[in-house]
């Protein structure tokens, strides 16, 4: 027999498909040594107590708690790292606004590797805390402190997705904070990419470079062409945002006389490896494209509230064979909780359908997918479901109303969609391995 890493007993939810989230009552989750999900074992089966006494004899068996539930971990498919300091802050403007006023002075002081170091920490504790297991990661122009962010992530065991944010246009990017050329910009992202190799080499961490214009508007032809030529030379990951707003849309016509993915598109940017952030204004045409190319969008509606001018059309997108995922947005959004994030989705979609657009809303299961199949499908990994083959990334959450409100599976389901907080989220594994205990040491094994 297998020696596991972990075995968990318990009941568990995970998405079946966009539509449908699947309750499974009393099972073993068995993780092996590499951090997979070796096999589900029901309590049926005639191996359960066999191999239930096994885990116990090699101490490796968690029982989740009486009206607490095991949930995949969630995907963040855009932050903004350095932006941290100022998530719930300076919301008060326009995004093109917005960037000069406050967010470029703060991220140019990330060249300041301490204060780096004491963000980031902040940051990455704040995120495992809150069921994300996997991060897509914006750093800074500054290619030491995104190493800073990445050997953090390693530290704390974060799987992590970072990019050294690429912004050399001096027409749309502020003398203090910008690559002072195209080849600064891609010489500092091979010099990322390859240094990350190196740190993922030394540590085991799961860390993965990014190919990361900020956006269409602060680069320049060469940085983007260049960008998209790194992103195909190492079959990189690409991030940028596409389409966020009125003025970020209009931009791209009026300097390139097309339309912002189509920008993209024409630069290597639009591959089936691509997370563009936002996407409220993108047209029919746009999301056929982004099904031609296989690229996904990262919703952020907290974000998107602020900045977007509108409601993503989730539902339109999802239809047209698009993938889609969530994002915080940290701190264009300003919850670093994708269950925030689940739930403001949900409210938005509601008000676009009420505002005329027709079989626009969302349910619970469906944000519940985007939070974890469609974040872990828009990066390839194989997280994000309870299934064998996947990997042991997992949240135990106490159902608050447990012992006072329905206990049916759908309804705890939606419960715990709507109502999970911070303080409710016990444990987090990220590949089996613990990265989060609000339970102590001992307790509920
Ligand atoms: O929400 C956003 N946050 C940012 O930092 C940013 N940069 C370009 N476009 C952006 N949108």
């Amino acid at each position: 027999m297998i020696t596991y890493q972990l075995v968990i007993e318990g009941s568990y939810f995970s998405s079946a498909n966009f539509d449908k989230a699947d309750f499974t009552p009393e099972s073993l989750i068995c993780v092996d040594q590499s951090g997979i999900i070796d096999r589900v074992i029901s309590v049926t089966d005639n191996d359960y107590q066999t191999v239930k006494q096994v885990a116990i004899d090699n101490n490796v068996l968690k029982q989740v708690p009486t009206g607490s539930y095991l949930l995949p971990g969630f995907t963040d498919l855009h932050i903004h790292a350095p932006q941290w300091p100022q998530a719930g802050l300076a919301l008060d403007k326009p995004l093109n606004e917005w960037l000069n006023t406050y967010t470029f002075p703060l991220e140019a002081k990330f060249k300041d590797l301490d204060y780096a170091k004491k963000v980031y920490q902040s940051l990455i504790q704040e995120l495992l805390a809150n069921g994300t297991t996997t991060g897509l990661f914006f750093g800074s122009v500054d290619t030491n402190a995104n190493l800073v962010l990445a050997q953090i992530c390693a530290d704390l065991g974060q799987r992590a997705f970072i990019g050294k944010v690429a912004m050399d246009n001096p027409e749309q990017t502020p003398d203090y904070y910008r690559d002072e050329s195209a080849a600064m910009a891609l010489s500092e992202t091979e010099t990322f990419i390859q240094k990350l190799a190196e740190m993922k080499q030394a540590t085991g961490a799961d860390l993965t470079a990014v190919i990361t214009p900020r956006f269409v508007p602060s680069c320049t032809d060469e940085t983007l062409q260049g960008l998209g030529d790194l992103a195909k030379k190492y079959d990189l990951p690409i991030q940028s945002h596409c389409s966020e707003s009125i003025w970020e849309d209009q931009y791209a016509i009026d300097r390139f006389n097309l339309r912002d993915a189509e920008v993209l598109n024409k630069f290597g940017l639009l591959t089936d490896k691509a997370v563009m952030a936002h996407g409220t204004q993108l047209s029919d045409d746009d999301l056929a494209l982004f099904e031609q190319q296989q690229a996904a969008i990262a919703h952020c509606p907290i974000s998107n509230a602020y900045f977007g001018n509108s409601v993503m059309r989730v539902q339109a997108a999802h239809n047209k064979n698009v993938k889609v995922g969530l994002g915080t947005d940290i701190s264009g959004g300003f919850s670093p909780s994708i269950y925030r994030n689940m739930q403001q989705a949900i409210m938005s979609s509601q008000m676009l359908q009420d505002s005329g657009t027709p079989a626009a809303r969302l349910s619970a299961s469906n944000a519940f997918y985007l939070a974890t199949i469609g974040g872990a499908k828009a990066l390839h990994i194989n997280s994000g479901q309870i299934k064998a083959g996947f990997k042991a990334d997992f949240q135990i959450v106490q159902d608050q109303y447990f012992e006072l409100s329905s206990d049916k599976s759908s309804e705890i389901f939606e419960r715990l969609v709507y109502h999970t907080n911070k303080e409710n989220i016990k444990q987090v594994y990220v590949a089996g391995k613990l990265v989060h205990n609000n339970q102590g040491e001992n307790n509920g094994k």
